[in-house]
């Protein structure tokens, strides 16, 4: 059977065959603002997305992810705490049951409902796949969402979802610019950790963005209804689809703003 995030198969499960989950770079933490130390040598983002490079939406069994092309430098990550050029792969998120949990950060505690995770690869290296193993290999921006007004740019994937109800489903998915789901503020938290799912390489250098973008209810609803399970099989909600904080073990977290 393989990990997921139910009791028997989820993140107090993976280190029995993902040893690494013990390992000394993990993520997610919880972010404590006040003993984050501020870096005045931290650089701005710079994030050039091009909607053009954007392919399909698919259900992974994990979560919902829209895949982009990376055959050139179109869509991009430089600056910030970085350094060489990374491309965007794909982004996907992390949601829970209800609003009162999901995102896998936290901040001093605080859980959001969910998370956007942008996920960029180092191109020093030749593809995602070698990257990713790799400790300077990929970079992942996190976006917290909270609940306030309707967001019209999360709604255009959230109309695809329908197509894509469960595991394995996959649809077109095209032109869409994902700098529409960047908050209006690029300050950052960053600091060295992992993927937040097996096989938990630590290879990820984090950019969480201090600002949240907003969502409804009925959004996060939306979300909700998304399953685990493949199509035929027993119905399992997509919910909870998180990893809860890690320790910090030997690290610090910077910030980019005072
Ligand atoms: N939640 S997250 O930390 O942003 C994250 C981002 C990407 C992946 C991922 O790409 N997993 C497959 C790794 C792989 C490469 N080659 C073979 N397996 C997992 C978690
Ligand atoms: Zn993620």
């Amino acid at each position: 059977m393989s990990w997921g995030y139910k009791p028997n198969n989820g993140p107090q499960k993976w280190v029995e065959n993902f040893p690494i989950a013990d390992g000394v770079r993990q993520s997610p933490i919880d972010i404590v603002p006040g003993q984050a130390s501020y870096d005045a040598g931290l650089k701005p983002l710079t994030l050039k997305y091009d909607p053009s490079t954007c392919l399909d939406i698919l259900n992974n069994g994990h979560s919902v992810q829209v895949t982009f092309a990376d055959d050139t430098d179109s869509s991009s990550l430089t600056d910030g705490p970085i350094s060489g050029l990374y491309r965007l792969k794909q982004f996907h998120f992390h949601w829970g049951a209800s609003d009162s949990k999901g995102s896998e950060h936290t901040v001093a505690g605080t859980k959001y409902p969910a998370e956007l995770h942008l996920v960029h690869w180092n191109t020093k290296y030749t593809s995602f796949s070698e990257a990713a193993s790799k400790p300077d290999g990929l970079a992942v921006v996190g976006v917290f969402l909270k609940i306030g007004g309707e967001n019209p740019n999360l709604q255009k994937l959230l109309d695809a979802f329908d197509t894509i109800k469960s595991k394995g489903k996959q649809t077109s998915f095209e032109n869409f610019d994902p700098s529409t789901l960047l908050p209006g503020c690029l300050d950052y938290w960053t600091y060295d950790g992992s993927l937040t799912t097996p096989p938990l390489y630590e290879s990820v250098t984090w950019i969480v963005c201090k600002e949240p973008i907003s969502t409804s209810s009925a959004q996060m609803a939306k979300f909700r209804t998304l399953l685990f399970s493949a199509d035929g099989a027993a119905q399992d909600c997509m919910v909870d689809n998180y990893r809860p904080p890690q320790p910090l073990k030997d690290r610090t977290v910077r910030a980019s703003f005072k």
